[in-house]
């Protein structure tokens, strides 16, 4: 089922700053990555789908829902983890998240009952009483979470939400929004800067660059096999190497790996022979796959 849908979505922020330019779109049910270095648009993105932002040209529909004309209905099926530390120090975990059910429509019981079921699902059941102002940035990154889920919304929009934590807290909370996605059903956007996190959990990812959209497909396709074979062999690298040069293979060496274009039905088979007649330990051969990570041009996000 198709969630979200965008046509030449453009937002220039007064200043002249084109945050989105052109993003033409259609996302999918599932858990999905919103990726791109710091700056690409992706906060720009997130706030037009929630009606924060209107965009300067161009549509989106959530839920075949229009955010600029049909914000509440919007809002009522959508639930919003911000990037940036909003929460108040003095009041308790469970006032604070009740208080935002009840600004969502639900009335007093139902919306305490929510507001400790979903503290529950990310793991603050026992400290729901403290006040946030003494939590750790994992908890209240986790605040934040619940406040999101409080009114049961069909579809997630997470802002960089292992912002702030260490490795094991970031572990822990993909882990969480993976499980969000896959028990509860609901649909999750997760924006992040770091492609290699997002990549682990998601079902499709959006990636864009300076605004624009660089690709958005499964994980699965992105990951498809490419026409390079690779060859790993025990010992004998360089002859190995040599020998394939010899037969007029374009070979290129990547660590213990050696990288041959598959240029033709028979390539398999020529380095198959040359590993046989050089009498070499195969440990691989096979179809390098593609990594998502090659869909960035910009090192910067590659590497990340
Ligand atoms: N309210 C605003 N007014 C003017 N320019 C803005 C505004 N908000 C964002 N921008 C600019 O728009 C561009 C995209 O910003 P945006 O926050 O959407 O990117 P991002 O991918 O979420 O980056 P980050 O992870 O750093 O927040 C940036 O150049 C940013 O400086």
């Amino acid at each position: 089922m198709t969630i979200i849908v965008t046509d030449g979505l453009t937002k220039t922020y007064g200043g002249g700053v084109t945050a989105l330019a052109d993003l033409t779109v259609a996302v999918d049910a599932g858990v999905i990555g919103l990726v791109g270095a710091n700056g690409a648009g992706k906060s720009t993105f997130i706030k037009i789908m929630l009606g924060l932002v209107p965009p300067s040209g161009g549509t989106v529909r959530v839920f075949d829902l229009d955010p600029v004309t049909q914000t509440d209905q919007v809002r009522a099926r959508v639930g919003y983890m911000p990037e940036n530390d909003c929460l108040p120090p003095d009041v308790s975990a469970a006032e604070f998240v009740t208080h935002l059910g009840r600004m969502s429509g639900l009335p007093k019981t139902a919306a305490r009952e929510r507001a400790s079921e979903a503290l529950r699902h990310v793991g603050l059941y026992e400290e729901r009483y403290r006040q946030i102002g003494g939590y750790s940035t994992g908890m209240k990154q986790r605040v934040k979470l619940a406040q999101a889920l409080v009114h049961d919304p069909d579809l997630l929009l997470l802002d960089e939400p292992t912002n702030g934590l260490d490795p094991a807290g970031r572990d822990a909370m993909l882990a969480l929004v993976q499980r969000i996605g896959t028990e509860f059903g609901i649909s999750v956007v997760v924006c992040s800067h770091l492609l290699g996190e997002v990549e682990r959990i998601c079902d499709s990812l959006i990636a864009i660059e300076g605004g624009r959209l660089l690709r958005a497909d499964r994980i699965s396709s992105m990951t498809a096999a490419s026409d390079v074979l690779a060859v790993e062999v025990a010992d004998g690298i360089d002859e190995l190497a040599a020998a394939l040069a010899g037969m007029g293979m374009e070979v290129s060496r990547e660590g213990r790996t050696l990288l041959v274009p598959m240029d033709s039905e028979t390539a398999y088979d020529r380095i198959l022979r040359a590993v046989t007649d050089l009498d070499l330990n195969l440990h691989r051969l096979d179809q390098r796959r593609h990594r998502v990570a090659e869909l960035f041009t910009t090192k910067e996000t590659a590497d990340v």
